[in-house]
């Protein structure tokens, strides 16, 4: 009966996630196993990076998900060596990184997980399938992104993603709880820029039943003020709340980031998600990874979308966000090969786990 089943099913596919025994993998593996990424008929081999400091807990990781008898799960392997567990990955979700603690200089956080990500990128670009989309999690996640594509020559930049998609989800769930509507008729809703306290929930362009925002919430104060900053501070506020950031939230939303390039975006709607700005029809500045809107054939690939309005609060938020990453990049030029790293950050601005 189960060899009938798995003859209609699809070629396996290559899933590696790094920080796989931290806290958001607890909650992504399994769901990855389940299915509901990837669909019923996708079996999947999940390839586990650790480290000497995490391996111990990667078999137990392992043992919980063999344990748990998914049919589709037709492979599990731990390792701590990213040019072995990275081998012919299709996917690759970046989603370790040294948590910044008390006393941890942001310049610091960027210099340490910045060596991660040039070391990951550079085992991507050796051994990864041709083709992988790669999912960066790990904070500061934008900057983490732009080091991992400039350390893969190889692949393509445009495969890159950093997560902004809880951002969304966040700005979604305010939209809809001030508009006393369901989350789901919230849509065309936009990030723009960088997973931190600057980033920018575009509520010029988003939709409430298919109605501009602004036509639903008449309250310009609320909007400016109240949900851009509820949405930018959001990570920082559930921590104060938890004592830890958010980890289910965030499975649930590199769920959703990979069901958007695996599904076509559904007609007139858009998705947000973190790639690289070369090329980009807004006039933001190139080669930086920024949110932008973007849609999907369900092929793994994506477009940025054109037909989005701007006004003066948006695109000056926008330059702001902008300005932020072009001084992370600056922080980092020493490990994405242009020269020495100069950092000079804007004093108040934040992950949005900081407050
Ligand atoms: N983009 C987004 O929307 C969000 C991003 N995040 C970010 O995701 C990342 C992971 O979060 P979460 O799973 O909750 O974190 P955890 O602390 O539970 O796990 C993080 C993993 O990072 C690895 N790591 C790498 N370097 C270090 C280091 N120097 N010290 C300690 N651990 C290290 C560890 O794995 P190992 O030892 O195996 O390397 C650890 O298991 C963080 O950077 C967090 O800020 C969180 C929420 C939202
Ligand atoms: O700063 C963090 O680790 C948490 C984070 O990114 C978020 O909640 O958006």
């Amino acid at each position: 009966m189960q060899d009938e089943k798995t003859k209609s099913w699809k070629k396996l596919v290559n899933v590696a996630v790094s920080g796989a025994a931290g806290m958001i993998s607890n909650h992504l593996l399994f769901k990855l196993a389940s299915g509901e990424v990837f669909g019923q008929d996708q079996p999947i081999a999940l390839k586990l990076l650790g480290s000497e400091r995490s391996i111990q807990a990667l078999e137990g990781v392992a043992m919980e998900l063999e344990d748990s008898l998914y049919p589709l799960l037709r492979e599990v392997s731990i390792g701590i060596d990213p040019y072995v567990i990275f081998e012919d990955a299709d996917w690759a979700l970046l989603i370790g990184a040294k948590p910044r603690g008390p006393g941890v200089e942001r310049a610091a956080l960027l210099d340490i997980n910045g060596q991660i990500f040039a070391e990951q990128g550079k085992a991507l670009n050796a051994v990864a399938s041709r083709n992988v989309k790669v999912i960066v999690v790990g904070n500061p996640c934008n900057t983490n992104a732009l080091i991992c594509l400039k350390n893969a020559p190889n692949l393509s930049a445009k495969n890159f993603h950093a997560l902004t998609r809880l951002d969304e989800n966040r700005a979604k769930c305010q939209l809809a709880l001030k508009a006393g509507v369901f989350y789901d008729k919230v849509s065309n809703m936009t990030i723009w820029g960088n997973h931190s306290t600057t980033q920018v929930p575009d509520f010029l362009n988003a939709k409430i039943d298919g109605r501009p925002v602004k036509e639903v919430i008449d309250d310009t104060k609320w909007l400016e003020e109240d949900f851009t900053i509820t949405v930018q501070k959001r990570g920082g506020v559930l921590i104060q709340k938890w004592g830890r950031s958010s980890a289910a939230s965030t499975a649930v939303s590199i769920v959703d980031a990979m069901r958007s390039l695996v599904t076509p975006t559904p007609e007139g709607d858009w998705f947000s998600t973190g790639v690289y700005t070369t090329g980009n029809p807004y006039g933001i500045a190139e080669d930086i990874v920024f949110s932008m809107p973007c849609r999907s054939k369900g092929d793994g690939d994506y477009e940025l979308v054109k037909d989005v309005i701007m006004d003066d609060f948006l695109w000056n938020r926008i330059k702001k966000s902008e300005a932020e990453l072009i001084a992370e990049k600056r922080c980092v030029a020493h490990l994405t090969g242009e020269g020495n790293a100069f950092c000079d950050l804007p004093g108040d601005t934040m992950l949005p786990g900081e407050m």
